[in-house]
């Protein structure tokens, strides 16, 4: 495919995406239909899609419209294109009309704030809250796409020998100051897909935010001799296959166990040793993470499209469910015994102004710890506070 008809393949899915169809099932349609996109081209409009939904907001505000088009005209004009590519020939988009070539051509404008850093209004004042004067920096580093980041499994190999291996596959990586365990990808992260290295569980593939929470949590677990953790959000397991790695005995559990399902394997493949816990009502656990379900508010530049989904009303949800989950743990933990709060949110409100209210309701309580990482560390946007049960 050429530049233009990538350019008119992301056009024809934003605009799908602009009818309210999901961005995944979008690209999986369009990518089964179009069987003359090579893998190249495939990823390259997933690119182009990806980067105008981050951007969703300046970019329709600089292309004035929300169309697939306009999107793509926005991006253009902030990068400075001039979109000669677009001539109607073959597959490229239709010619620009001259109402698009002015506004191509038209210094850029000085943008609302919550458009210019595309983020929803009713999300700047906590944004502002929590991140400070930190707050533009980033959510400008939003508007990227986000590194790629490898966990090395370190109960098996070490971080030069993956870095050795999968440089032999053309896979270029360099360790990350974040966690101990990341490698973060510099060339080729599309490679990975074929790698033995995965295949063979001496690696998988975790933010280096996320990689750091699990080491926070860990060191303090083994701190406590923690003989069980137990990993009550385990979702895919992520967090719990890191924890296994740092040679703790790791329990999952999660209110949907159908997302377990790939754990058993994971942890076959990695050498660890992982139950799988349907019920849990037995307290008494020395150490309990609980990677609670959130806005994601960290994670935006994986998932974008979650960014223009959220809403006041399911923010109100999800804080429901965090002070439950959170209510549940600390019932189902040992006197002496610590519960790790932790979400990809850069937001107070599921954060710190969780963690106080649970204090205030659990005066047996106490905090012994908290961690904030945001995207100007590197990885995603993080949260993990440390609470002990006297
Ligand atoms: C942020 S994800 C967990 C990610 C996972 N820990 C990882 O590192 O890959 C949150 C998980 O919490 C689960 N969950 C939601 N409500 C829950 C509840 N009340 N009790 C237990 N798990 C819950 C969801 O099903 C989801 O898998």
């Amino acid at each position: 495919m050429t530049p233009a008809a990538r350019d008119a393949a992301a056009i024809t899915l934003l605009d799908r995406w602009l009818e309210g169809q999901p961005l995944e099932a979008a690209l999986t349609n369009w990518a089964r239909a179009s069987r003359f996109a090579g893998s190249g081209d495939r990823e390259a409009v997933r690119d182009l899609v990806f980067q105008a939904v981050r951007r969703r907001r300046s970019a329709a505000a600089l292309g004035q419209g929300e169309s697939g088009r306009a999107l793509l005209l926005g991006l253009a004009r902030e990068a400075g294109q001039d979109l000669s590519t677009w001539n109607g020939e073959g597959h490229a988009p239709a010619p620009l009309s001259e109402a698009e070539r002015a506004l191509l051509a038209a210094p850029l404008p000085d943008l609302p704030r919550g458009v210019a850093l595309d983020c929803p209004d009713w999300l700047l004042p906590d944004v502002d809250a929590a991140l400070g004067a930190q707050a533009e920096a980033v959510l400008r580093r939003m508007r990227d796409r986000a590194p790629v980041f490898l966990r090395v499994n370190t109960a098996r190999t070490t971080l030069e020998a993956v870095a050795a291996r999968l440089a032999g596959d053309g896979i270029e990586t360099r360790p990350h100051p974040l966690a101990e365990t990341a490698l973060e990808v510099t060339a080729n992260p599309r490679r990975l897909r074929n790698s033995a290295a995965l295949a063979e569980g001496e690696i998988e593939m975790q933010d280096a935010a996320s990689q750091a929470v699990a080491l926070a949590f860990a060191a303090q677990a083994k701190a406590l001799a923690a003989s069980r953790v137990l990993d009550f959000c385990a979702g895919g397991g992520g967090k719990a296959l890191a924890l296994a790695a740092e040679g703790l005995a790791v329990s999952a559990h999660d209110i949907d166990p159908r997302r377990m399902s790939d754990l058993p394997a994971r942890a076959e493949r990695a050498g660890a040793r992982i139950r799988v816990l349907g019920d849990v009502s037995a307290g008494g656990w020395e150490a309990i993470l609980a990677d609670a379900p959130c806005s994601g508010s960290g994670s935006w530049r994986r998932a974008p499209e979650a960014k223009w989904r959220f809403s006041a009303e399911r923010l109100a949800e999800l804080l429901r469910i965090q002070d439950q989950i959170l209510d549940r743990c600390a019932a189902l933990t040992a006197p002496g015994g610590i519960l790790g709060y932790a979400t990809c949110s850069m937001l107070r409100a599921e954060n710190e102004e969780r963690v106080a209210a649970f204090l205030k309701r659990h005066p047996g309580w106490q905090s012994l710890s908290d961690l904030r990482l945001s995207p100007l560390d590197g990885g995603d946007g993080f949260f993990l506070a440390v609470l002990r049960k006297q």
